[in-house]
């Protein structure tokens, strides 16, 4: 059903299933542990094998959207059983906020990242900057995305490019119009057969219009059709994989949406490892920083080496970055019921 190659199986895939037991799928889908496979004859539901349970040790290890695996089909049924992720050309992920500093996988063996940006709205540099170390990280290749030319007028679309080409480290800046369709033939050069694209940008930009225009239907649900209120739209109607006419995948998790926010925006550039090295600090493992004994940051605060602001942001922050992980994993809507019941009980 799949071309492999078409989907980006390639050599550097190829030459790490040699000799080993099993068929190789790429996953389009994952969530809770259930994992849509994109294969050569089919699509599976797949679980991951008991063995590999055992053998996983940190978040990196098991796999995400993106990612070649090794699968055992069942017999009869759409479904498999993982038993191997294979090694990523690149991989994008995130830290969330927080003493633990978990990590969490966005997305695996992508190509290009597509940076997407407004050029009539909410024009961050800074923002853009971060962005752009982020998916150097990642070993993707980025790409600055324009949109929203047509509300421009030519002199500031010029501006604006200039501005982000002396931030781009030599990435490419294109300035599109994916409304009416201008520009997109430049986007066309990173979408070959069997290569990768992402999409990263905050909501509103106009990721899901560019989808839709670049797979010449709409797959993805705009704000102009679902309402700007729509809530918990992500769990029901969005996709995260797709294959192009000409060849070609198109990643847009959920999770790739929502980095701007992982990162902080108010909190730009900031981080917190003066308050995370005192919490490390306190007398107890679980301190939360009120009327505990031995507590490291307000003994810090009444010392005034830590300023009350300072560390009421990094709070804001990991409420944020809790909510959205809530967000995330319930949706839009319980994650809203299980704020307020945290709330309530004074945990929040
Ligand atoms: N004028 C103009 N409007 C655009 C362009 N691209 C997108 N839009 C409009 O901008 C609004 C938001 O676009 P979406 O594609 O839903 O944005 P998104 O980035 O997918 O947003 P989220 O799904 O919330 O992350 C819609 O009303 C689009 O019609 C463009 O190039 N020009
Ligand atoms: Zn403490």
């Amino acid at each position: 059903m799949y071309n492999l190659q078409a989907l980006g199986y390639n050599e550097f895939f190829a030459g790490q299933q040699n000799n080993k037991q099993g068929k190789v799928g790429r996953i389009a889908t994952a969530s809770n542990g259930i994992y849509k496979l994109f294969t050569k004859n089919s699509e599976l539901r797949a679980q991951l094998s008991g063995r590999f349970h055992h053998l996983a040790e940190h978040t990196r290890d098991y796999p995400c959207v993106g990612d070649w695996v090794l699968f055992q089909a069942i017999d009869g049924e759409d479904k498999g059983i993982i038993h191997e992720v294979l090694q990523r050309s690149s991989l994008l992920s995130r830290h969330a906020a927080g003493p633990k500093q978990e990590e969490q996988l966005m997305a695996a063996n992508v190509d290009t990242v597509f940076l997407v940006n407004a050029l009539n709205q909410d024009f961050n540099l800074r923002r853009m900057e971060r962005y752009l170390m982020q998916v150097y990280e990642s070993g993707a290749s980025p790409v600055f995305v324009l949109t929203k030319k047509d509300l421009c007028q030519d002199k500031e679309i010029d501006e604006k490019v200039q501005a982000v080409e002396e931030i781009a480290f030599g990435a490419p800046v294109l300035a599109i119009d994916a409304l009416h369709e201008e520009g997109l033939t430049s986007l066309k050069e990173y979408l070959h057969e069997g290569k990768t694209v992402s999409l990263l940008g905050s909501s509103g930009v106009g990721k899901s219009t560019l989808i839709n225009r670049l797979l010449g239907q709409e797959v993805q649900e705009t704000q102009a059709i679902r309402g700007e209120d729509a809530k918990g739209r992500h769990t029901t109607t969005h996709r995260e994989l797709f294959l192009l006419p000409e060849g070609g995948v198109i990643i847009d998790t959920p999770g790739m949406r929502e980095l701007q926010l992982w990162s902080g925006e108010e909190a730009a550039g900031e981080t917190f490892q003066d308050v995370e090295r005192l919490a490390g600090q306190c007398k107890f493992r679980d301190c939360r920083h009120e009327q505990e004994p031995g507590c490291a940051i307000q003994n810090a605060i009444a010392s005034g080496e830590l300023s009350d602001d300072r560390y009421k942001s990094y709070v804001k922050l990991q409420r944020e970055a809790k909510f959205l992980d809530l967000k995330e994993k319930y949706g839009a809507h319980r994650a809203s019921r299980m704020q307020v019941e945290e709330l309530k009980k004074g945990t929040w």
